[in-house]
C-alpha cells in the first residue's frame, strides 16, 4: 500500500529566500509526525505548499493516492486534507456553530444540512465548545479560538490532519487538553502532521519527528534520537530557542 502523503523534493522561493529547499517526507495513515524548527526554517511555508495555499517552484505532492501538486486548497480538502493556521482565521461576526456550518459545506459529497448540522454538534461537544455555540466567534479567548480552528478542520471529515502550532499561546491545561483530542482523533482513525515549539507536546504525541533548518529536513527519527543529533542542536543552538 502506499503512503497517505508523499512529498518529493518540494521547492518555494520568496526572492532570494529559499523558505521550503527540496525537502521529502512520507507519512503513513494512522501516524502522529512532529516538524520541528527554528524560527523561519520553512515550516509553514511547507505545510501552504502541501496544502494548496501556495503553489510550489518544484516538486510533488501525493496524498491518498492522487497526484494534488498546484491544486487549489479546497479541492485538496475534499480528498481529506485539512489545515489549520498558527494564526486562527474565522468569520468573526458568525457564530461558533455557523463557523463550523460554513467548513463543512466545503466538504464534497454535499451532505445534506441535517447531516451537516449533526456534525456541527458532534464536534462542538467534543471540543467542549458547546455552551459557546451561538457566541459570535470574535467574543473568543485565544485558546477557544484554537479549539474552533480545530472543529473547523474536522468538519471536512479529515484522513490528514496539518496542525500549526495548535498549542502556542494557549495555557498548559489548555495545550494538554488539546493534546489528548490529537490522541483520541488519531485513536479513531485520523492521520497528523503537527508543527509545535512545544518539545513536552511533540514528545507525548510524534512516533516520528521531521527536522527543518533553512529550508531543508536535516534529521528525521524518534524524539530521543533526533534530539541528540547533533546537526539538530546546532541549528537550535543557533537560533535564539532551547
Ligand atoms: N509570503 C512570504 N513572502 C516572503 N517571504 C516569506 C513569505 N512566507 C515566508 N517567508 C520567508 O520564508 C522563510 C520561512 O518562513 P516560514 O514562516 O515558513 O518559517 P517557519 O519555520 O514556519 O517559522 P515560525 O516557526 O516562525 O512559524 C522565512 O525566511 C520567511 O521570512
Amino acid at each position: 500500500m502506499s503512503a497517505l502523503l508523499e512529498v518529493r523534493n518540494l521547492a518555494r522561493s520568496f526572492g532570494g529566500i529559499r523558505a521550503v529547499d527540496g525537502v521529502s517526507l512520507t507519512v503513513e495513515g494512522g501516524e502522529i509526525v512532529g516538524i520541528i524548527g527554528p524560527n523561519g526554517s520553512g515550516k509553514s511555508t511547507f505545510f501552504n505548499l502541501v496544502a494548496g495555499v501556495l503553489p510550489p517552484d518544484g516538486g510533488s505532492v501525493r496524498f491518498a493516492g492522487h497526484d494534488v501538486t498546484g491544486w487549489r486548497p479546497h479541492r485538496i480538502a475534499r480528498l481529506g486534507l485539512g489545515r489549520t493556521f498558527q494564526i486562527p482565521t474565522p468569520f468573526l461576526k458568525m457564530t461558533v456553530r455557523q463557523n463550523l456550518l460554513v467548513a463543512g459545506m466545503a466538504q464534497p459529497q454535499g451532505r445534506s444540512a441535517k447531516e451537516l448540522a449533526r456534525a456541527a454538534g458532534h464536534w462542538l461537544e467534543f471540543l467542549r465548545l458547546a455552551h459557546l455555540a451561538d457566541e459570535p466567534a470574535e467574543n473568543l479567548s485565544g485558546g477557544q479560538m484554537k479549539l474552533l480552528e480545530l472543529g473547523r478542520v474536522l468538519m471536512i471529515s479529515p484522513r490528514l490532519i496539518l496542525l500549526d502550532e495548535v498549542a502556542a499561546g494557549v495555557n498548559p491545561v489548555l495545550a494538554r487538553e488539546i493534546a489528548g483530542y490529537i490522541r483520541t482523533l488519531n485513536g479513531q482513525g485520523i492521520t497528523f502532521l503537527v508543527i509545535e515549539h512545544d518539545m513536552d507536546l511533540i514528545q507525548d504525541l510524534c512516533s516520528r519527528v521531521i527536522v527543518m533548518d533553512r529550508g531543508q529536513k536535516i534529521a528525521e527519527g524518534d524524539f530521543d534520537a533526533v534530539k541528540a543529533n547533533p546537526q539538530v542542536v546546532a541549528a537550535y543552538l543557533g537560533s535564539d530557542e532551547a
